[in-house]
């Protein structure tokens, strides 16, 4: 028999959760433009629109919240967080930022210049956006079964390195200021990168004196993967693959609110001087001093133990396997979801679950406005709203995974929580013809979804034909 493992802490503090009625619910998604993003927190029951920022902190962050040096200038807490990120990412120099788009605004800064090329595995929203505004274009060079959400492959975040290499042909390495590897990839479903496809990018950069930017957001869950998939890591430590990995690179940008297990913070950090140099001046202009770049003393003590905390073996086992708990229940109900299960959340397959929406009627967004309306469960769109639009043409991009993510916070929810989700998301499967498609109302020019609204197609004004079968605490 196969021993039941537990969440390696206990609880000692908690927040009480808050649970409306389905006209409750129905009114607060009007009211918030059928948008999860608009949705306001006291509406939500259980809330998996992020892992980013959500994280619960331990007892030892808690506390050191009380050392936090809030001195302007050199504070203690900036040398605590500096030595966490040199001892265990391995990088000669660090310089805070209030979150990740902080670090990605002073790296794109640094290194782009108009008409540049970005490769990178698959994009990410902000990332791609600073890129972007600093004149380069995008390129994806993840495999091609990253894009291929029902294909099972240990490593579906890995580069295709002859995309990469053709793309450095085409474009002349001196129009590729660096090349960005996600570890884990977020948009392909938080699907990790293998050790010897890192190995194998670094290698062909430095041939040709390209730069391996890492976007490190979620690192520690990478590393977990390749402890547990990739032959000749599954008795070597989390903290010795971190280690490894990040010897494959140049420098990264890092959001501290997922595996820094922190609710806001992020670094830039690299090995060349002069980049450092460079950073240290801009930093000031976007954040603040470089001994806090845009936290207060107490949040870099909190990401500093943070950074140690989650190279642990024990958290990052309950951690992903929490994960596949939620994902697991629904593959065995038949659920169409991305597979192999990530590191940070389950993604529902809109298109299969919704297969009579076209893509411009917004399955993922409808899903993810039924699954609050089922239960107040609050998932996140990831898709066609996402995309947005081509900058050159202004089409609307039309990305090939149309998905729900459903993003479980550390150390936030137990296994009962994630019992209600399979079970609302099951009896949504169940009627799932009667969940109707959406248009957009409002259109942000800018990362539209996070603020863009919506309206049922259906004329009668609702979301679902049959709202008297609903079945959760109603
Ligand atoms: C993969 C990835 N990169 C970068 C970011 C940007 O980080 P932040 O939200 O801290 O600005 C995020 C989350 O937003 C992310 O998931
Ligand atoms: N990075 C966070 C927050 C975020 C969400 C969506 C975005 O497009 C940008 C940022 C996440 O993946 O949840």
């Amino acid at each position: 028999m196969r021993r039941r493992t537990a969440e390696p802490y206990k609880i000692k503090s908690v927040e009480p959760l808050k649970m409306l009625n389905y006209n409750e619910r129905k009114e607060a998604l009007e009211n918030a433009g059928y948008n999860t993003f608009l949705i306001n927190s006291r509406e939500v029951y259980i809330d998996l629109l992020t892992d980013s920022g959500t994280t619960a902190m331990s007892d030892q962050q808690w506390g050191a919240l009380m050392v936090g040096d809030e001195a302007y200038a050199g504070s203690e807490s900036w040398h605590h967080l500096e030595k966490a990120v040199k001892e265990i990412y391995g990088y000669k120099y660090v310089i805070p930022t209030h979150q990740g788009r902080g670090a990605e605004n002073l790296l794109s800064q640094m290194k782009i210049k108009e008409g540049d090329f970005v490769p990178g595995n698959m994009y990410f929203t902000t990332t791609r956006a600073h890129q972007e505004l600093n004149g380069a274009t995008f390129v994806d060079i993840i495999i091609d079964e990253g894009h291929d959400s029902l294909l099972d492959h240990p490593f579906k975040g890995n580069v295709d390195i002859s995309k990469l290499e053709k793309v450095i042909k085409e474009a002349g390495p001196e129009k590729i200021p660096y090349v960005c590897i996600a570890v884990t990839v977020n948009l392909a479903g938080g699907q990790p990168v293998s050790m010897k496809n890192l190995r194998d990018v670094y290698a062909l950069c430095s041939r040709y004196g390209i730069d391996v930017m890492y976007d490190a957001t979620r690192c520690v869950e990478n590393a977990f993967f390749i402890q547990e998939r990739e032959e000749g890591y599954a008795d070597t430590a989390i903290k010795d693959i971190l280690k490894e990995m990040f010897s494959y690179s140049d420098g990264c940008t890092m959001s501290g609110k997922k595996d820094c297990l922190v609710n806001i913070g992020g670094f830039l950090a690299m090995n060349d001087e002069e980049l450092y140099i460079r950073g240290r001046e801009l930093v000031v202009l976007y954040e603040g001093m470089p001994s806090y770049g845009g936290l207060s003393g107490r949040d870099m003590e909190a990401m500093a133990l943070g950074i140690y905390e989650s190279a642990d073996d024990n958290y990052i086992a309950h951690r992903v396997h929490q994960v596949r708990y939620l994902g697991e229940q629904l593959i065995d109900a038949g659920i169409p979801v991305v597979k192999p299960i990530g590191g940070h959340a389950v993604f529902l397959d809109a298109r299969e679950f919704l297969p009579h929406l076209k893509q411009e009627q917004l399955p993922a967004q409808a899903l993810a406005a039924a699954i609050y309306l089922d239960s107040g469960v609050r998932s996140m769109e990831r898709g066609y709203v996402s995309a947005g639009r081509n900058k050159v043409t202004g089409e609307n991009n039309k990305p090939k995974l149309e998905l729900v993510r459903l993003t479980i916070p550390r150390r936030v929810y137990t296994n009962n929580h994630m019992d209600v989700v399979a079970d609302s998301i099951i009896a949504l499967y169940e009627k799932r013809d009667q969940i109707g498609g959406l248009e957009m109302t409002y259109e942000p020019p800018t990362l539209r979804f996070f603020n863009a609204r919506f309206k049922p197609l259906a004329k009668n004004g609702e979301l679902m034909g049959n709202t008297a079968s609903v079945t959760t605490h109603s």
